[in-house]
């Protein structure tokens, strides 16, 4: 949550002016909720409550569990104009994400996805009601369902072999997984959701990467909704504005040039066709469903793929690697299950993935200690409701801390190492659907992430690959303990700097992969 000081001195400022401060006052005399059960928090300073707690941090997380230590499981904040409530326990996320998931099952209103996402239209910042649970339907069951998701498989064995061969042909040499991996995750994504690559695609690919660099963080114009000059002041709508007319260009190119090929491919290419996710909106586009699917909600919900599957993947590639690599036995334990697995085959199936049972740990421990989203997604209250006997007001934000909860010392033995074994232990079942409060990674109840199996399948295959065919050494003689394991605010919390990492060829990669 990053509110850049420029923006914050200028808030600082404006709240001199006059107009601003009664505004303020009277805002907050008429949402007075002195009277309720509220729960504890820190001391609120005026106009700006607890914003300062977090304004400048690059690791929310950590500063919430910390006042979660000193305040209790489920926090009240004051961050700008936002009542916000804060839940560190398996408990308290149990009451908001189960017990009264439907209280809770609406999404705040936020400055970017409005923007890029063409007014809130794609999942994830819908709030609740009948559009989103349309949506919802269609992604699970049509969009994103573990069926759909196999069919991509072949696009996804090319492509990490494609970059087994980038790798190959820079053995020796120190080479940025980081930003190989996360390449390789768009061009899958590309092609799984647009179908062959084109230079339009290629175009897509870089103004996402380009909006996805403000979507993470608390802006300014998100604690003070009802002050719209916030939203300008500080450059960032603008900046939307034209990312989004540029995004949208390429969109609107790239949806014509499909349907016109639609029309153009005979019987026999339609038998051979495989269809990408932009032909199965447009197919449902055309079926008359309930509520009318219009070709902005589609390009709002292929923007949203593109963003919000990439970097989840992407980051928790980079975390599970930089554990191996800072953990050299659980590195060769890895390799040594995924070398006698497909040994005999010389090469990687995702289809032998589920033999790989220490590397499914290696990657759950990863998303225990590193979930990609720390505070999961925020949430909005529908309408009043008790939490552990406090009142939550309707239109309260909720965040979930995850980060917490998967490292929680009273759930968790030896909560803050890196030891995938305790995922072996029969006596730990849990897994990623949300069903144990003390692990979520991926959310629970109606809002939890329907991304799960595409995007475990773009962490596990490429961990596989790149531990069957290469070992791998550190730079500059960098020693394990010294992988730097510095946490970095985004859209999701990444490693701070790039994994580097030299590759040298221990089983050959297959002759015709190329
Ligand atoms: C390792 C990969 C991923 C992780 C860790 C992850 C995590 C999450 C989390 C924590 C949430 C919020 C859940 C909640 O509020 O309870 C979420 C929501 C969402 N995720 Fe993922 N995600 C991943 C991959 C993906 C992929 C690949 C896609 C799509 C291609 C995707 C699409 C979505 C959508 C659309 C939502 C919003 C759901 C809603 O509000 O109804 N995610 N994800």
């Amino acid at each position: 949550m990053d509110v850049d000081i420029w923006t914050f001195t200028i808030l600082l400022s404006c709240f001199l002016i006059s107009y601003m401060i009664l505004k303020l006052i009277i805002g907050s005399s008429k949402t007075n909720n002195s009277n309720l059960n509220l729960p504890p928090g820190p001391r609120k300073l005026p106009l700006i409550g607890n914003l300062h707690l977090l304004a400048f941090s690059h690791t929310p997380h950590r500063i919430l569990r910390d006042l979660a230590t000193k305040y209790g499981p489920i926090i009240l904040l004051q961050l700008g104009e936002i009542s916000t409530i804060v839940v560190s326990s398996p408990e308290t996320a149990k009451q908001v994400m189960k017990t009264h998931d439907l209280v809770f099952a609406s999404r705040p209103s936020l400055l970017t996805p409005e923007i890029i996402c063409y007014g809130n239209t794609a999942i994830a910042f819908t709030p609740y009601g009948a559009y989103w649970r349309q949506l919802r339907k269609l992604c699970t069951l049509e969009l994103l369902s573990t069926k759909r998701v196999n069919t991509f498989r072949p696009i996804r064995e090319e492509e990490f072999l494609n970059l087994c061969n980038q790798i190959a042909s820079n053995v020796g040499s120190t080479i940025n997984l980081t930003e190989m991996v996360g390449l390789t995750a768009y061009d899958i994504t590309s092609r799984a959701t647009l179908g062959k690559k084109t230079g339009e695609q290629a175009k897509f690919i870089s103004m996402i990467r380009e909006v996805i660099k403000y979507m993470g963080g608390m802006h300014i114009a998100d604690v003070y909704p009802s002050i719209k000059m916030f939203r300008w002041i500080s450059g960032l709508k603008i900046k939307l504005q034209k990312l989004h007319k540029i995004t949208d260009g390429i969109i609107g190119n790239i949806i014509i040039e499909h349907k016109l090929h639609a029309k153009s491919i005979t019987d026999h290419e339609n038998k051979e066709h495989h269809e990408d996710l932009l032909d199965v909106l447009l197919k449902l586009q055309e079926s008359g469903l309930e509520l009318p699917l219009t070709t902005d909600n589609i390009k709002s919900v292929l923007v949203e793929t593109f963003s919000a599957g990439n970097e989840t993947s992407g980051t928790t590639f980079i975390w599970a690697m930089s554990e191996m690599l800072k953990n050299p036995k659980i590195l060769e334990n890895a390799q040594n299950e995924v070398r006698h697995v497909f040994d005999g085959k010389g090469y990687v199936e995702e289809s032998g993935l589920d033999e790989l049972k220490y590397i499914k740990a290696v990657v759950k421990e990863a998303l225990r200690l590193h979930p990609p989203l720390p505070l999961l997604l925020p949430r909005e209250s529908r309408e009043r409701c008790k939490i552990d006997g406090y009142e939550i007001p309707a239109k309260t934000r909720v965040l979930v801390n995850a980060w917490a909860i998967n490292r929680d010392p009273k759930y968790w033995k030896d909560a803050e190492s890196f030891k995938p074994e305790r995922f072996l232990d029969d006596n730990i079942s849990v897994d990623y659907k949300g069903n144990d409060f003390k692990y979520i990674p991926f959310g629970a109840g109606r809002r939890i992430c329907p991304g799960l199996a595409f995007g475990l399948a773009n962490v596990e295959l490429p961990i596989a690959m790149l531990l069957y065919h290469f070992d791998w050494i550190l730079p500059n003689e960098m020693k394990p303990e010294d992988v730097d394991m510095t946490e970095a605010f985004g859209v999701t919390v990444r490693t701070k700097t790039d994994l580097y990492a030299i590759p040298v060829v221990t089983r050959p990669l297959p002759i015709n992969s190329n």
